[in-house]
């Protein structure tokens, strides 16, 4: 069955041949997405799944300086939240949910920065491709926020937990060589080759046993499948941290383009 395609705002959605390329199109925010942005994400991801002619998604930002930095930040520093949405509610849960889910693979071509809920999105995808100019990293702590659920848990089975930590608690930035040294991402290659190796890879897989791949991916997903779990009750966290005066002094000084001021609100019990 071939599936329409659609037209989004934030999303472009193709297929070309086995291929369905989702790019998240936001370049002057650095592909950052907004509650639209993940709505539209979560469509183009069912458009895959359900469309016979796709044997692997490919998952790359617009243009050559971003593949996502996670949350609008200036959206949150504006309305204290990711904007409208179709249903009323900020789903990230769901779109990690349904790059896990769909019983394809998913490739992310990391044409740029991948930061924050831009990060965690590059290591839920099953294998990523890096561009030589890439950079990885996790803003959360110094934004006013943290995803405590598979951006935390997940890229500890990836990395380790020593590293994992260090990713989150010192929210440095690395280079694609570091990433692939560290085993965030499966290959580096020159900019200008990355969708043609990601593709490649799309060709090579859409020759094996879709459904032996089927079953290995939730395989795969089994032994971490608990970790959901976690994932609900860091959003159901977030949703009321981010807007804590804790949470807003980090998107605010974001927006304004000056360091955070977390000193008022050391106190632990
Ligand atoms: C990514 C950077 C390290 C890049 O630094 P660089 O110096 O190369 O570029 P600039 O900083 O000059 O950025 C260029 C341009 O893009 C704008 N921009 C960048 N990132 C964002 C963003 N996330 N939101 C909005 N706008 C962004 C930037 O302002 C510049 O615009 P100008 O107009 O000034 O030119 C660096 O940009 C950076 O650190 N970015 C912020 C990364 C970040 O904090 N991301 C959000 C983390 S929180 C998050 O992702 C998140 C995820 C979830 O799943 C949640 C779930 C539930 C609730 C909350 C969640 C949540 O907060």
């Amino acid at each position: 069955m071939a599936v329409a395609e659609q037209e989004f705002d934030d999303v472009v959605y193709e297929v070309q041949d086995a291929a369905a390329i989702v790019t998240i199109n936001r370049p002057e925010r650095y592909n950052a997405f907004r509650a639209q942005t993940v709505d539209e994400l979560i469509t183009a991801f069912n458009l895959a799944w359900s469309d016979r002619r796709v044997r692997a998604v490919v998952l790359t930002g617009a243009g050559e300086k971003a593949f996502c930095t996670g949350g609008d930040v200036k959206q949150r520093a504006e309305t204290g939240d990711y904007g409208p949405s179709e249903l009323n509610r900020f789903r990230i849960g769901e779109l990690h949910k349904i790059v896990r889910d769909i019983p394809k693979p998913v490739i992310a071509a990391v044409n740029g920065v991948a930061v924050g809920g831009g990060h965690v999105l590059q290591v839920l995808c099953d294998v990523s491709i890096a561009a030589e100019h890439a950079r990885f990293g996790q803003a959360g702590p110094k934004v006013g926020s943290f995803d405590a659920g598979f951006g935390s848990a997940y890229l500890a089975r990836v990395v380790g937990e020593k590293k994992a930590r260090e990713i989150w608690f010192w929210c440095r930035i690395y280079s694609a060589a570091e990433a692939l040294e560290m085993k965030l991402v499966n290959k580096v290659v020159p900019g200008d080759e990355l969708m043609a190796e990601a593709k490649r890879w799309v060709s090579e897989v859409a020759a094996l046993s879709p459904t032996a791949l089927r079953f290995l991916k939730q395989s795969f997903n089994a032994d971490t499948d608990h970790q959901a779990g976690f994932s609900n009750m860091a959003m159901t966290a977030l949703d009321m941290f981010s807007t804590s005066p804790e949470g807003m002094e980090g998107a605010n000084a974001f927006a304004e383009k000056r360091a955070a001021d977390f000193a008022p609100h050391v106190h632990w019990h």
